[in-house]
C-alpha cells in the first residue's frame, strides 16, 4: 500500500523510545517511506486512521503492547510489531481481532527480532538441533531491559525444542539435583539463561553439544541500526499478507 506520492505512510507507536526513535529515522529516510504520526505513552492511538497512516510500527512495552495492536486493528490500519511478551493466549486475541477488523484484508505482522544475525542464528539453531544431545540458549542484553529472558531467546528454545521433537529426540541430559535458579528458565525443555551487562545491546548464543563437541551459534547486535533493514522490510511487506504472521524468516528467502 502506498500514498498518492508511491510512498507508505508510516506512524511510530513508542516513537520516544530506543527503538521507536531508530524507526523514526529509519521511515524518515529511506525513499519509499514516509513518517505519518509519532506517538508515545499519553498519547491518543485514535488519531491514528487509513487517512493519515498506510502501516504502524509499534515498539512499546510488554504491558501495553497487546492492548494497543488491539486499538490498532480496530483504527483499519496494518501494524508491525517489535515489542517482546507476546504468548498464545494474546496471539488468538490478535487472530479474533483481525477476523472482526474493519479490513477484510487487514495484517499485522509480529517479530521478536528483526536482525538479519539473530533471525539466522535461530534458523541455524533450528537447522542443527536434531544433530545435538544438549541444547542451550544463553542471552545477554543491555541492563535497560525489562523483560527476561528476551523474546529472541523464547523464540529460539521453540525452534530447538520443535526440530528435537521432529527428531524424536528426548530431554536433554541434565543430571542437576539442587538449583537455586542457576540452570535458567525452562522453555518448551530448554535452559534459557539471561545476562544483563552494561555496554551490551542485544546478543544471543545458541550451545549445541554431544560427546567429545560443540556447537556454537552466536548473534551480536551491537547497535540498533542493525534492526532497521528488517522494520522496513515488514513494512513493506505486511500490507500483503492478510491476517496475523509471525517471524521475519516468512519475508526472507531461507
Ligand atoms: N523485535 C526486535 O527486533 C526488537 C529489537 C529491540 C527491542 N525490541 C523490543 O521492543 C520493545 C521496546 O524496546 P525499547 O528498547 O525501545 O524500549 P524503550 O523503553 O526504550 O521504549 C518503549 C517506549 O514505549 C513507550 N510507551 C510506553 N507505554 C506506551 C503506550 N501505552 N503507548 C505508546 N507508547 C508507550 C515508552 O514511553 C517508551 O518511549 C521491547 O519489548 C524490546 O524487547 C524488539
Ligand atoms: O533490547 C531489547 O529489549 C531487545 N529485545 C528483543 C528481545 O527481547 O528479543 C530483541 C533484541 C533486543
Amino acid at each position: 500500500m502506498a500514498n498518492e506520492t508511491g510512498r507508505i505512510r508510516v506512524s511510530v507507536v513508542g516513537a520516544k523510545g530506543r527503538m521507536g526513535a531508530n524507526v523514526v529515522k529509519a521511515v524518515t529516510d529511506a525513499a519509499d517511506t514516509e513518517l505519518a504520526l509519532t506517538l508515545d505513552a499519553g498519547n491518543d492511538l485514535t488519531e491514528i486512521s487509513p487517512d493519515n497512516t498506510d502501516v504502524v510500527v509499534e515498539f512499546t512495552v510488554p504491558s501495553v503492547s497487546l492492548s494497543n495492536v488491539l486499538t490498532l486493528i480496530s483504527q483499519g490500519v496494518d501494524v508491525v510489531v517489535g515489542t517482546t511478551g507476546w504468548t498464545d493466549d494474546k496471539l488468538d486475541q490478535v487472530r479474533a481481532a483481525l477476523a472482526n477488523a474493519p479490513r477484510a484484508d487487514q495484517a499485522v505482522f509480529i517479530a521478536p527480532n528483526f536482525a538479519i544475525s539473530a533471525v539466522l542464528a535461530d534458523y541455524f539453531a533450528g537447522l542443527a538441533a536434531k544433530y545435538f544431545e544438549s541444547a542451550e540458549v544463553v542471552e545477554l542484553h543491555h541492563p535497560n531491559k525489562v523483560d527476561a529472558p528476551s523474546g529472541t531467546a523464547i523464540h529460539t528454545a521453540h525452534t530447538i525444542a520443535d526440530a528435537r521433537r521432529a527428531a524424536g529426540l528426548g530431554p536433554v541430559p541434565d543430571a542437576t539435583e539442587t538449583d537455586g535458579g542457576s540452570r535458567g528458565q525452562v522453555v518448551d525443555g530448554i535452559h534459557v539463561h539471561a545476562v544483563r551487562l552494561r555496554g551490551l545491546n542485544a546478543h544471543e548464543e545458541v550451545l549445541l553439544g554431544n560427546p567429545g563437541e560443540q556447537l556454537s551459534i552466536r548473534s551480536d547486535c551491537f547497535d540498533r541500526g542493525s534492526f532497521m533493514p528488517g522494520v522496513l522490510l515488514a513494512v513493506r511487506k505486511v500490507s500483503g499478507h492478510a491476517g496475523l504472521t509471525i517471524g521475519l524468516d516468512t519475508f526472507l528467502d531461507l
